[in-house]
C-alpha cells in the first residue's frame, strides 16, 4: 500500500530556551551557553570570554536565579510549560509529528530534530517563535539548526518559516488578543519590545542604510527585511490600525538591555518613569517580541515594570500577557507551518 506522501514530514517549533532549574548553578550554565553566542553578545570570542566569564558571570546568575524563582511555576520554566502547551495544541491540528527545541539548554533543537528523526521524519519545517528577525533571534536559530544539521543528520531537509511579524493572520490574532484584554478606560498602550543593541540592526543590514531615525518607521525602506527595529514599529503599527486606536494612544519602547552598549532607545524602564508625571495614569503593556511568556515579560515588565511606573505617579497598570496558547495563535503557527511543508 502507498504510504500518504507527508509521511516524511515534520515540524519542528523552536524558542529561546530556559535555565534547567532556579539553582544558580543551572542559570549560570543557561547564561554561559547564551551569551557566548556570537550572535548575542558579538564580540570577538576573547573578548566576549572576557567579559561574558569574567565579569557577567561573576553577578549575573545570583541576581538572575532570584528573578526566575518568582515566575517559576510546579511544572518548571514558563516559557518551557508554555512552549509544550503550543506544541501539544498544534499537534491536535494537525496530522504530521510536532516537535520541539530550545535554542539554549534543553530540549535542545537536536534532541528536536532527534525526537522527530526517530519518527522516521526527513523533511522538518522549523517555525523559529520570534515574530521579528534578529541576529540573536531568527538568524542564531538558523545557523544552529543548520550546524546540527550538517553534524548529525546530513540527510535530512530543513525549511524554514520567515519572520511572521506583517503576516496579516498574526496581526489578527495580536490585535484581537490585545483589545480582548485592553481595558476600555486606558490613557496609553505602550508596546514593549525586547531590546537589542543598535550595532546589530546596522550589522545585519544587507542594505547598510539604515540610519535609525529615518529609515525604521517609513512604509517602505530596503533595509526593512532585516531591520528588527522596523519590524517593531510595523506590528505596532498594523495592531493599531487594526484595533482603529489613534496614533498618540500607542508607545513603542525597547526592553531588557545589557551591558555598557547602546541599545535601541527608547528604553521601557526610563519611559516607565516618566509617564505618570505626563499624565498618563493608566497604562497597558504589551510584549510583542515574546510569543510566550518569560522572565522578560512576566517580571521584568509585569511586576518591576509595574513598580516603577507607579512609583512615577501611575494609577493603573494593566500588563497583556503575550499570545501564548490563544486558539487564534495556534492557527497561525498551523498556516505558517503548513505553507512550508507544502513546499518540499
Ligand atoms: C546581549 C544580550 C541579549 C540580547 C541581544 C538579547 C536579545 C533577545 N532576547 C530575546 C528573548 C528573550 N530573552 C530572554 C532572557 C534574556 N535575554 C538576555 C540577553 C539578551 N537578549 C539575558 C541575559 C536573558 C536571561 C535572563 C536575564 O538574566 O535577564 C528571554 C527569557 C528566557 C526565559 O527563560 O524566560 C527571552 C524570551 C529576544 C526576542 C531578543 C532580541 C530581539
Ligand atoms: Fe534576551
Ligand atoms: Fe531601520
Amino acid at each position: 500500500m502507498n504510504q500518504p506522501v507527508h509521511n516524511k514530514k515534520g515540524i519542528l517549533l523552536v524558542n529561546l530556551g530556559s535555565p534547567k532549574s532556579t539553582d544558580v548553578k543551572d542559570v549560570k550554565e543557561y547564561l554561559d551557553e547564551f551569551l557566548m553566542d556570537e550572535k548575542v553578545i558579538d564580540y570577538r570570542w576573547i573578548f566576549r570570554a572576557l567579559l561574558v566569564q569574567g565579569i557577567i558571570l561573576k553577578t549575573r546568575p545570583n541576581k538572575s536565579a532570584e528573578a526566575y524563582k518568582t515566575v517559576w511555576t510546579d511544572e518548571g520554566s514558563p516559557l518551557i510549560v508554555i512552549s509544550k502547551n503550543l506544541q501539544k495544541e498544534l499537534q491536535k491540528l494537525v496530522d504530521v509529528p510536532v516537535g520541539l527545541g530550545m535554542r539554549y539548554a534543553e530540549p535542545s533543537i537536536q534532541t528536536g530534530i532527534q525526537e522527530l528523526v526517530d519518527k522516521g521524519i526527513t523533511e522538518i519545517t522549523l517555525v523559529p517563535l520570534y515574530p521579528q528577525y534578529a541576529m540573536s533571534t531568527t538568524e542564531t536559530v538558523i545557523d544552529k539548526a543548520e550546524e546540527v544539521r550538517l553534524k548529525f543528520f546530513p540527510d535530512i531537509k530543513i525549511n524554514y518559516v520567515q519572520p511572521f511579524y506583517n503576516r496579516e493572520i498574526y496581526i489578527d490574532a495580536l490585535a484581537k488578543s490585545i483589545g480582548e484584554k485592553l481595558p476600555p478606560d486606558f490613557d496609553l498602550l505602550q508596546f514593549s519590545y525586547h531590546g537589542v543593541p543598535e550595532r546589530h540592526i546596522y550589522k545585519t543590514d544587507p542594505t547598510k542604510t539604515c540610519s535609525m531615525d529615518n529609515c525604521c518607521q517609513k512604509d517602505d525602506h530596503p533595509s526593512h527585511k532585516f531591520c528588527y527595529r522596523h519590524q517593531c514599529y510595523k506590528v505596532t503599527e498594523l495592531v493599531r490600525e487594526k484595533l482603529g486606536l489613534p496614533k498618540e494612544k500607542v508607545l513603542v519602547t525597547f526592553q531588557s538591555r545589557l551591558g555598557k552598549d547602546k541599545w535601541m532607545e527608547p528604553y521601557t524602564d526610563a519611559t516607565l518613569e516618566g509617564l505618570g508625571k505626563k499624565g498618563i495614569k493608566k497604562l497597558a503593556i504589551v510584549c510583542p517580541a515574546f510569543v510566550s511568556d518569560c522572565l522578560e515579560t512576566l517580571e521584568e515588565i509585569s511586576v518591576e515594570g509595574k513598580e516603577i511606573f507607579l512609583h512615577g505617579g501611575g494609577e493603573r497598570f494593566d500588563y497583556i500577557p503575550c499570545l501564548n496558547e490563544d486558539a487564534d495563535w495556534v492557527n497561525v503557527v498551523k498556516t505558517l507551518s503548513e505553507e512550508k511543508l507544502a513546499q518540499f
